[in-house]
């Protein structure tokens, strides 16, 4: 007989735990509602006996859990959702009629879901890869889906090619390897073949895809779109989200580290945030432009793989979005989101981009896969707030009931169904459109070079020296000759030292093929706004200090520490050697965020390393923090009991401006050198 052990458990008589309900508590039930006696328990004949069919406690349970997977997305299987809000600064309404930009005193509910592309949803955040940036703007006129990414350019003019990109960059179907790598003979190979390619691989190799942060991440909707104001009028715009923190990078080594260390970095960056009120903001803006200007640009702005310099057309900011909620489920919120380019509401519309032409196709149509029924809008996460209402009826999961004998419009038996609202309604703009059917691509699209170029030469000298990194990486994991000569090729046009720089790191000089442009590439004049360093802000805000240190931490020094990240809305995490509890000098008792072994340096933005011996010194983790740290360009505070570390690690204390003496907790030096966010003149 089973024995009472405290109030609301017991223990059974194999000795297992039974929870029991107290007096305040909800009854476990089945799906039915039917109360359970025992969820410990398959119903059996004697305690050794066979199991009974008629158990259905335990068969319901089983077969429920059998079926908890649905199909990954094909791509962006990985992301990471929050809700938030959208509120414009003041009225756009020269610009669009959209309701959701009209009212500065408005906000308009978001969801954000943040992605890689390549890898399956258990692959690490820091993989090389391009990152979505998904936003549902549930407006009063219903759903309008930004589906962006965190590079202004994609890698193919026209969407016909996205199954062999994805299939290409992909795991090889034949040994589904590698993971969440583009670094492989079958994606160099096609994109050496897709020269349309080559702009987005420069941003692909550079920093800016392997991110800090989500939360210090840029947006882009890439395509060109249009918006319609109330007149008629029709401007093209390109969207670009722009982070509060600052656009931010990991550098390759860190990602790599991070990637096994915490492979949740970015999901758990977010969600941190949230959780402590940080929240994270960004600024929706858009290039305005007619089409008489976009005639005049010597690039075709319906060709995805371009972008529109910022010094060409300036950003036109039209308001901020917070994102200050977390999930409260990751499988009904962020797992069951579906985003769709062809949610637009009035006074947004699209333009004859290809590209985006075939994405307005794709989205709903995998998603009746993924989701697995025609009624998926009806998932909270993905119903409009101003709700939905026709005639469309029945179908797998219909998880309403829609009254009434009447199912058809026009009818004349129910003057309370929905009727057409030809003066509201969303209707297309009115594009003159004409010439006869063919398969062809523009002329205006055969430049492939330009823009690359033009990116690679806007760079500053570290993030151009991570492009050639980026190369040399990627192109070594291939085993082709002929995949790197060809791409040694390419790179030629860009830019002849990126080429020989490139080669040099794979000792394949001299060997570029010889490859013939379709349009001879020109250069642009550079433009700044696309170098992520040269416009980076002077802070900290929302950037991680690293305090290595060991029982009997200076008290003096830690408070300072504390006060001065506080002052810079900047955050600190203690590293010790062990993950109990420890004591200040003052006898403060603090708990460790991380045990050493656990936290590698690479998972923050400046370090602290202020022990109360020498002991850290007889641990080679500690050395390698220290090292890695150095490594990594970080900037390095220390105290006094750090001499044998640093001559372990073969680091000079105050060898450059970022390794700086902070004993008695001196940190404004720090915080300033922080600032600069790495000492880029360490770099080798
Ligand atoms: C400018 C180019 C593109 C951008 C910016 C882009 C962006 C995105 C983003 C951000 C997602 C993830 C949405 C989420 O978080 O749930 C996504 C998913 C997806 N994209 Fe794209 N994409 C592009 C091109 C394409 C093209 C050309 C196609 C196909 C023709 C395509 C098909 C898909 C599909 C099938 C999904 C999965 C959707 C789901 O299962 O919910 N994408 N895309």
């Amino acid at each position: 007989m089973a024995k009472q052990n405290g109030q609301g458990s017991y223990r059974g008589t194999g000795g297992e735990l039974h929870q029991t309900n107290t007096d305040s508590q909800a009854h476990l039930t089945t799906n039915q509602g039917v109360s359970v006696s025992d969820d410990q328990n398959t119903l059996t004949v004697g305690p050794s006996g066979p199991q009974l069919l008629e158990d259905h406690v335990m068969r319901e349970k089983i077969t429920h859990f059998d079926h908890e997977r649905i199909p990954e997305r094909v791509v962006h299987a990985r992301g990471y959702g929050a809700h938030g809000y959208f509120e414009p600064y003041k009225s756009h309404a020269k610009l669009t009629k959209a309701a959701f930009l009209q009212d500065p005193k408005e906000r308009t509910p978001v969801f954000v879901r943040f992605s890689t592309v390549a890898g399956s949803a258990g692959s690490p955040d820091t993989a090389r890869d391009v990152r979505g940036f998904a936003v549902k703007f549930y407006t009063s006129e219903g759903n309008y889906d930004l589906v962006g990414n965190n590079i202004p350019v994609f890698f193919i003019q026209d969407a016909i090619k996205f199954p062999d990109l994805i299939h290409s960059v992909k795991p090889a179907p034949d040994r589904d390897f590698p993971q969440a790598q583009s670094a492989h003979d079958t994606f160099w190979d096609f994109v050496g073949l897709t020269p349309e390619s080559m702009h987005m691989l420069m941003w692909v190799m550079s920093d800016r895809a392997i991110p800090r942060s989500f939360r210090m991440m840029e947006g882009f909707g890439i395509h060109t779109f249009r918006m319609i104001n109330k007149q008629g009028d029709s401007t093209f715009v390109k969207f670009h989200w722009r982070p509060k923190l600052g656009t931010y990078s990991l550098m390759w080594d860190e990602a790599v580290k991070i990637a096994g260390a915490d492979p949740d970095f970015h999901r758990r960056d977010l969600w941190n945030a949230i959780e402590s009120g940080d929240y994270p903001e960004w600024e929706l803006s858009v290039q305005a432009f007619t089409a008489e200007q976009a005639e005049e640009f010597g690039y075709d702005v319906l060709d995805p793989t371009k972008l529109v310099p910022e010094e060409e057309v300036p950003l036109t900011p039209l308001g901020r979005m917070v994102l200050d909620r977390n999930v409260e489920n990751f499988f009904a919120e962020t797992e069951q989101v579906a985003f769709c380019p062809s949610h637009v509401v009035p006074g947004i519309d699209f333009s004859n981009d290809p590209l985006l032409q075939g994405r307005l196709f794709s989205y709903l149509d995998t998603q009746l896969s993924r989701l697995g029924s025609p009624n998926f809008h009806q998932i909270p996460i993905n119903a409009p707030k101003n709700s939905a209402q026709n005639f469309q009826r029945d179908g797998h999961m219909q998880m309403g009931v829609p009254a009434g004998r009447v199912a058809n419009e026009p009818n004349s038996l129910d003057d309370g169904s929905p009727r057409e609202n030809p003066k509201e309604g969303f209707a297309s703009y009115q594009a003159e459109e004409a010439g006869s059917k063919q398969r062809i691509r523009p002329e205006s699209f055969a430049d492939h070079y330009t823009q690359a170029r033009l990116f690679y030469h806007s760079m500053t000298t570290p993030e151009q020296k991570h492009i050639v990194g980026g190369l040399a990486f990627e192109l070594g994991k291939c085993k082709e000759t002929k995949v790197h000569t060809r791409m040694l090729g390419h790179l030629r046009h860009i830019d002849k030292d990126l080429s020989i720089e490139v080669a040099e790191a794979l000792g394949m000089k001299g060997q570029a093929d010889k490859i013939k442009p379709a349009v001879e590439p020109f250069d642009m004049k550079p433009s700044p706004a696309l170098s992520q360093y040269a416009k980076a802000p002077d802070s900290i805000a929302g950037k991680k200090i690293g305090l290595l240190t060991t029982h009997g931490v200076e008290s003096k020094l830690y408070n300072a520490l504390l006060k001065a990240a506080k002052e810079e809305s900047a955050q600190v995490e203690v590293i010790a050697p062990t993950i109990g509890p420890m004591e200040t000098s003052s006898g403060k008792e603090i708990e460790p965020d991380h045990f050493l072994s656990g936290a590698p340096s690479a998972l923050f933005d400046a370090v602290v390393i202020a022990p109360a011996d020498e002991s850290l010194a007889a641990m080679p983790d500690a050395v390698n923090w220290l090292r890695d740290a150095y490594a990594h360009l970080k900037v390095i505070g220390y105290n006094g009991n750090t001499e044998q570390l640093f001559r372990k690690a073969g680091i000079e204390q105050g060898a450059d401006e970022g390794v700086l003496d902070v004993a008695g907790g001196q940190f404004d030096a720090l915080v300033a050198a922080a600032k600069k966010h790495r000492v880029w003149g360490r770099e080798p």
